[in-house]
């Protein structure tokens, strides 16, 4: 038995349970988890002795039948020294107090890990503080049959910063001194002297544990297991992101579609087989249920469609990146941010929480959108298979994903409504999160609770014959609520893409960035322009491979119906050569050149995507069009000088006809005034 610290017997398996033992009886799971939360004090070990490899190990512990519980007190050397604690009729609750009984039943020395479980004196209570460092000392009075403070104090082993003590009834001054009246009932004493009572919904373990554990200052300390010291101190403090965890964030949301999409589930050279049907699955699903921004909208239904149209067995990885590339330039943007940030999944430590979080918290939130948006006995595994097919397919934690895949194999398919998917997901969580509690994954700023806790929503709280229980109708309508959009903040999450290009365009064409900026912008929009050109295959042309001219009506834009618009196409054609012809002196221009456009004026896909200076030209031209309003009746084609010649001709025309009209004129004077010569 290691260091003859533990109450009881470690054994040979790892922590989960595999195989017969975990499905074979439930509430013994459930018990494994409420008392894997006592550890170091008691040490819980599961032998699947189904397993033909753990043959010996069962035949040398004696086991005979499933399941069986043998509890092995500290500095226990034989294994013949375990006493048996099976009983089949044994509920959670019987098993957890034999636990605690045999553990006071531990005749040499009180195993160092063992919290003391006596209950405590009105001297041992007025002394504390001078004897310990502890912030808080917690007393719950009750009954002396009562087993909740025991239970509260082993449950608070591995925390730090306060000790828990129970309180017989039978304690008058301490009773008197602190006026209790109702057994039982907690009471939390501070060091400065004062005290309060433990402000909880029911007078329950679960309820005081769950307080006790959110007090400032309390901490999941030393005993903590297999903690691994991490080589830097590093936290991500740079992103100053405080979050409410009554909330669900887009940051996250997005984050975790942007890293199953594009990273995750594209890490494999090639998609076939399963692996395609579920990732076309996957899309198909977040478009019917994600209730993302309409940019991530529009980005997954233009996905969606693209996958639909490969029919090809096989989807190469470099095919399937290109088509998950953003498209800002379409007129309804097609875009899921590719910057990872978490919010309400961000950890303390890089290492900690986010993407799983974030996938915990997209499932969640899909179930429930699809209980929402249809009639509950269709469909019922929808979600959950996508879920399944998902985590087996692309999760990166093989283990996880092995785990997951051992909860759904046992009960997911009895699942029937809609409603009930979105329970089955939520109780699985928690059986998961039962499970992970003070091991080495657990964030410990945040500890993992059964969820929600009780400050979150009293009413899913109950306890039934001294076994905390959940009320399920008020868990569903709890997470019919969270995970429900107006829900959903866009606290830190990038900027909404087209709220930024309405904006911008006043913005961007209003202000004056440096030139060289101005210029690598324009080269690159020209590049990407290029690009979409030879791209068969982007999420903003749903169609691969057909060259699509769209009318830019957005309202046509929607019937995503690829329409060869011919007016639309020669109306661009020669706008683009105007543009062009702009283009090509834009060098020249200063930044003074630059002058904005009416904000309206960005509707158009050109004006959006041409650089200030484009569109200046393109305005001057219209300019000097209206400025000159006689030129279009002397005919369009005629250049300046055209005009200033034919001008300048008929003036000079005019005036040698002018000329000649006065030359002959006055020569016809002169001969009349002459006298005549007579006739002979
Ligand atoms: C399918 C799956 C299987 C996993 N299996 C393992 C495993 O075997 N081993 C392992 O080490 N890690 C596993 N993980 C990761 C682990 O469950 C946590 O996601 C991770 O440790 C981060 O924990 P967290 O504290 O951020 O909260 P998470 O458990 O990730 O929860 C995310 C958020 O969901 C909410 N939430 C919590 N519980 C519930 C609930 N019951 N119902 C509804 N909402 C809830 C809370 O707001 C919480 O912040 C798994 C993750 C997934 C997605």
């Amino acid at each position: 038995m290691q260091q003859g610290s533990r109450c009881s017997v470690p054994g040979q398996a790892p922590p989960w349970c595999p195989g017969h033992c975990f499905w074979v009886i439930p509430s013994w799971l459930s018990t494994m988890s409420l008392v894997w939360e006592w550890r170091p004090a008691v040490m819980l070990a599961a032998i699947d002795c189904a397993d033909e490899a753990n043959q010996q190990v069962c035949a040398d512990f004696g086991i005979t039948g499933f399941p069986t519980l043998k509890f092995f007190r500290a500095f226990s050397k034989k294994a013949e020294d375990g006493i048996r604690i099976t009983n089949p009729s044994a509920t959670v609750e019987d098993l957890r107090h034999a636990i605690i009984t045999n553990l006071e039943q531990s005749q040499d020395t009180w195993p160092p890990a063992c919290p003391p479980l006596e209950p405590a004196s009105t001297d041992e209570v007025r002394t504390f503080f001078q004897r310990n460092k502890d912030q808080y000392l917690a007393l719950i009075f009750e009954k002396s049959n009562s087993f909740v403070g025991r239970e509260v104090a082993l449950d608070m082993l591995q925390y730090e910063n306060v000790a828990v003590r129970r309180v017989l009834s039978s304690e008058e001054e301490l009773v008197e001194k602190f006026g209790v009246s109702t057994f039982p009932s907690g009471y939390l004493l501070f060091r400065n002297g004062s005290f309060s009572r433990l402000p909880v919904h029911i007078e329950a373990r679960s309820f005081y544990t769950y307080y006790l554990r959110m007090l400032s200052g309390v901490t999941r300390g030393s005993y903590k297991l297999n903690t691994t010291v991490s080589a830097s101190n590093e936290t991500n403090t740079s992103q100053p992101k405080r979050a409410d965890r009554s909330k669900v964030y887009v940051a996250d949301l997005e984050s975790t579609l942007h890293y199953s999409l594009r990273v995750e589930a594209a890490r494999t050279a090639v998609l076939s087989g399963d692996q395609l049907a579920t990732f076309k699955c996957y899309v198909a699903m977040l478009v019917k249920y994600f209730p993302g921004r309409p940019c991530v909208q529009t980005y997954l239904q233009s996905l969606d469609g693209w996958l639909r149209n490969w029919t090809e067995p096989e989807l190469p990885r470099s095919a399937l990146k290109e088509a998950m590339k953003n498209n800002r330039d379409a007129s309804h943007p097609a875009v899921l941010p590719t910057n990872v940030s978490w919010v309400g999944c961000r950890g303390s430590e890089p290492h900690f929480r986010g993407y799983p979080c974030g996938l915990w918290t997209v499932f969640h939130l899909l179930t429930v959108q699809a209980a929402q948006s249809g009639p509950d006995k269709e469909l019922p595994l929808e979600v959950l298979s996508a879920m399944r097919c998902y985590v087996r397919h692309f999760f990166g934690c093989q283990e996880c994903a092995q785990h997951f895949e051992a909860m759904a194999a046992e009960s997911m398919d009895r699942v029937a409504g809609r409603e009930e998917a979105v329970l089955w997901l939520w109780s699985h969580h928690n059986e998961v999160n039962a499970r992970l509690a003070g091991g080495d994954t657990e964030d410990p700023k945040f500890p993992k609770l059964q969820w929600p806790p009780p400050d979150m929503c009293p009413q899913c709280h109950k306890e039934e014959r001294g076994v905390h229980a959940w009320d399920e109708p008020a868990v569903l309508t709890f997470l019919k609520a969270h995970f429900s959009p107006a829900n959903i903040y866009p606290d830190y999450a990038e900027a909404d893409p087209i709220a930024m290009v309405r904006e911008g365009m006043g913005a961007r064409l209003g202000t004056e960035g440096p030139r060289e900026e101005r210029e690598k912008e324009e080269e690159e929009e020209e590049k990407e322009t290029e690009g979409e050109m030879r791209a068969p295959g982007r999420p903003g042309s749903p169609e691969p491979r057909r060259p699509s001219i769209v009318r830019l009506n957005p309202k046509l834009r929607e019937v995503s119906e690829d329409i060869v618009d011919l007016d639309s196409f020669s109306e661009q054609h020669f706008k683009s050569q105007a543009l062009r012809a702009a283009a090509g002196r834009r060098r020249r221009l200063s930044k003074r050149d630059t002058i904005a456009l009416p904000r309206d004026a960005g509707v158009g896909r050109e004006h959006r995507r041409a650089p200030s200076v484009l569109v200046r030209e393109e305005e001057e031209v219209k300019e000097g069009v209206r400025r000159s309003p006689w030129l279009r009746v002397l005919g369009l084609g005629f250049s300046r000088l055209d005009i200033s010649l034919c001008v300048a001709l008929y003036f000079l025309s005019s005036m040698c006809l002018l000329g000649m009209y006065t030359f002959f004129r006055l020569r016809t004077r002169a001969r009349k005034g002459r006298p005549g010569f007579p006739v002979a």
